[in-house]
């Protein structure tokens, strides 16, 4: 407990909460024996890239020689933008309201994809302008109709941020009672390419040009004054040096979910499969808050969005893919869970050199 509290003090003095309670490290004997094991097996060492390196950190996380990310959870955390005012999207504020419903009914991209992996799917309204209200296959644990603009005023306040940390470590403790052995995070919100890029311009002390992307599909014109607007609202809140400080002025519901959840995942010795842009700035976040949950953080793809190349940098992340996409909803992390599950089947399937008889070099 003692260990606990020094951790929280560690992680932000001002307010300590559980989301800065240590996080176990994966088990590094069996990262051992599992790196040992891929030099058994008939390729040359190193031969299957990434993919030796994943079947590694899964047998380190999940504590087992023999990984595996069949049973996956996805939860899609939705929320609206007071930013969203500023004229920062090429999509109307009411479409976030509109896709809560499609990810339940079963047409967004990401139900698609889920249902193909046999994966279960949760959608999580936080709080939309166009409240959808009761829909079946919709947990709804909504704390406003949207963050307020940050541009004027802090996103949200402490009680919000709180209660948003909360919704993510609530799914994520459905997850891990679920059995899942690996979790996803998606997300959808209009305006949050500019809450994620603000935040993250924030924790790494970049100017808005550096983060500042089309989003859903904004102009070079549209990029610019996105850009103004997040340089206006980091200006507003300059003195925030806490990184939980700064999610609470410059983040959204969903994204505070995404660093709630994952440092859950990270506690519940959960792996965690990142998406894009938006998750990757909430998966920066939350290393801010309790640097021990990066251990449990596998990175899916490289975003279409300019500025997600610099985030995965500032993480030391090497993701898997890189296929031009710009989507959000996990829907990068839902393709890549195909890659994760054949790494564990090679790394749990293929002979080693003395079962096959082939020569070893
Ligand atoms: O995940 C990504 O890399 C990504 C990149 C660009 C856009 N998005 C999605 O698009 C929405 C935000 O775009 P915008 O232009 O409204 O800020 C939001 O719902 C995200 O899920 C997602
Ligand atoms: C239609 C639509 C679907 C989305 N899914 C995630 N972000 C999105 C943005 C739009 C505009």
């Amino acid at each position: 407990m003692n260990h606990v509290v020094a951790e929280s003090i560690h992680c932000d003095a001002a307010q300590a909460g559980w989301w800065a309670a240590a996080c176990p490290s994966p088990d590094p004997a069996f990262a051992c024996a599992a790196r040992e094991h891929q030099g058994q097996l008939t390729k040359p060492p190193g031969s299957l890239g990434e993919l030796e390196n994943v079947a590694v950190q899964l047998a380190a996380m999940q504590a087992s020689a023999t990984p595996a990310a069949d049973r996956v959870w996805i939860s899609v955390f939705a929320a609206d933008h007071g930013v969203a005012a500023e004229g920062v999207s090429a999509f109307p504020q009411a479409v976030t309201g509109e896709m809560v419903r499609n990810f339940a009914t079963g047409g967004a991209a990401i139900s698609v994809l889920a249902r193909a992996l046999g994966a279960t799917l949760e959608v999580v309204n936080l709080g939309t302008v166009n409240d959808p209200g009761e829909v079946a296959g919709v947990r709804r644990a909504v704390i406003a109709p949207s963050t307020a603009n940050f541009c004027v005023q802090p996103a949200m306040n402490d009680v919000q941020l709180h209660a948003a940390l909360e919704a993510g470590a609530h799914s994520v403790r459905m997850a891990v009672e679920a059995g899942a052995q690996v979790f996803v995070g998606g997300e959808m919100g209009i305006g949050n390419t500019t809450a994620a890029a603000a935040l993250a311009c924030a924790l790494l002390g970049l100017p808005a040009a550096a983060l500042a992307g089309a989003g859903t599909g904004l102009d070079n014109a549209g990029i610019s004054r996105k850009a103004e607007v997040i340089d206006r609202a980091l200006a507003r809140h300059a003195h925030e040096t806490s990184p939980l400080r700064m999610l609470a002025c410059l983040g959204g519901f969903e994204i505070a979910a995404l660093a709630g959840a994952f440092i859950a995942a990270a506690q519940a010795r959960l792996p965690v499969l990142v998406d894009g842009f938006i998750a990757t700035a909430a998966a920066l976040a939350a290393t801010r808050l309790n640097p021990g949950c990066r251990e449990w953080m596998l990175f899916a793809h490289r975003s279409h969005e300019q500025g997600h190349a610099a985030l995965l940098e500032a993480l030391s992340a090497t993701p898997l893919l890189d296929l031009g996409l710009r989507l959000g909803e996990g829907s990068g992390a839902a393709l890549a869970i195909s890659l994760l599950r054949n790494a564990c089947a090679l790394h749990n399937g293929m002979a080693t050199f003395a079962q096959a008889g082939v020569s070893n070099a």
